[in-house]
């Protein structure tokens, strides 16, 4: 099996310092991939630069289309890099209204990117908005709620729909249960695992939660100070940490 990403030395700098550095790893297809690290340590910089939204000061990212044909991001022009942020790659973002449109209806919420891959006749577009909120189970009779009518976990699912929906190689997730009660983290989460599952997309997703980590990823990054300190299968890290800065973080969740 190929990579569909590929990291090579890649490092962001805030002035003259660097939010992370020395990220190298590949990605298979429908692979996930957790960040995970206390706040400060670089994931969200890593996520950002990963996703072309920041550019990278040194290093490479490559990326591996549907066609086989590899896109290095730096070279990328802008249309470019939007295309394949549309047809290739989607991002949930912790906070719902930075990653849905709050005052269109959920329907026109998950039709947006269809339409923005050219899909045009209304009525396939609305049964398949429709079809999208019954498997992210929020209900077809909500289809033309704007989502600022809706709980904080379904804004959440809403987002993931919106996402899917287009059929994408990899999706990007900044702490997606970040911003969610508890009480509704483990529905959220069995939900996504099950679409992931499903739809064997890949996924490189930030958490400071261990317990998010062991539920979804096959492998997991593990940062400190913009370093990845510790990489490699999921259960191995949790159950046998290596670095101490891992054993560390692991212990302070078996005592908590
Ligand atoms: N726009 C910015 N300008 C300057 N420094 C920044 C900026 N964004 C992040 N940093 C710094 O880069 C480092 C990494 O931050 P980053 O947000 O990537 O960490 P994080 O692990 O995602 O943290 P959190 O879990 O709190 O979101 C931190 O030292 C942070 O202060």
């Amino acid at each position: 099996m190929k990579p569909i990403l590929q990291v090579k030395q890649l490092a962001k700098r805030y002035g003259d310092r660097y939010g992370c550095r020395d990220v190298n790893f590949e990605l298979y297809e429908g692979e996930v991939l957790c960040i995970v690290g206390e706040s400060g340590s670089g994931k969200s910089t890593l996520l950002a630069t990963l996703a072309g939204r920041l550019a990278a000061d040194e290093g490479e990212v490559t990326f591996r289309d549907a066609n086989g044909d590899w896109h290095e991001l730096s070279t990328l022009a802008e249309a470019e890099r939007r295309r394949l942020a549309r047809t290739e790659w989607g991002f949930v973002t912790q906070h719902a209204r930075d990653g849905l449109r709050m005052g269109v209806s959920a329907g026109a919420n998950v039709s947006e990117r269809l339409m923005a891959l050219g899909h045009r006749h209304y009525g396939q577009l609305r049964a398949t908005a429709a079809e999208w909120l019954e498997k992210v189970e929020i209900g077809a009779e909500r289809l033309d709620d704007p989502p600022s009518r809706f709980s904080g976990g379904m804004q959440q699912r809403l987002q993931i729909a919106r996402n899917l929906v287009t059929r994408p190689r990899l999706v990007f997730m900044d702490e997606p249960t970040g911003g969610l009660d508890v009480s509704v983290q483990a529905r959220f989460l069995d939900l996504l695992r099950r679409l992931v599952h499903e739809s064997g997309v890949a996924v490189i997703m930030v958490t400071h939660d261990l317990g998010v980590a062991r539920l979804l990823a096959h492998r997991t990054l593990v940062m400190q100070q913009g370093r990845v300190v510790e990489a490699g299968l999921t259960d191995q890290i949790l159950d046998d940490p290596q670095h101490p800065y891992t054993q560390l973080l692991v212990s302070s969740i078996v005592q908590a």
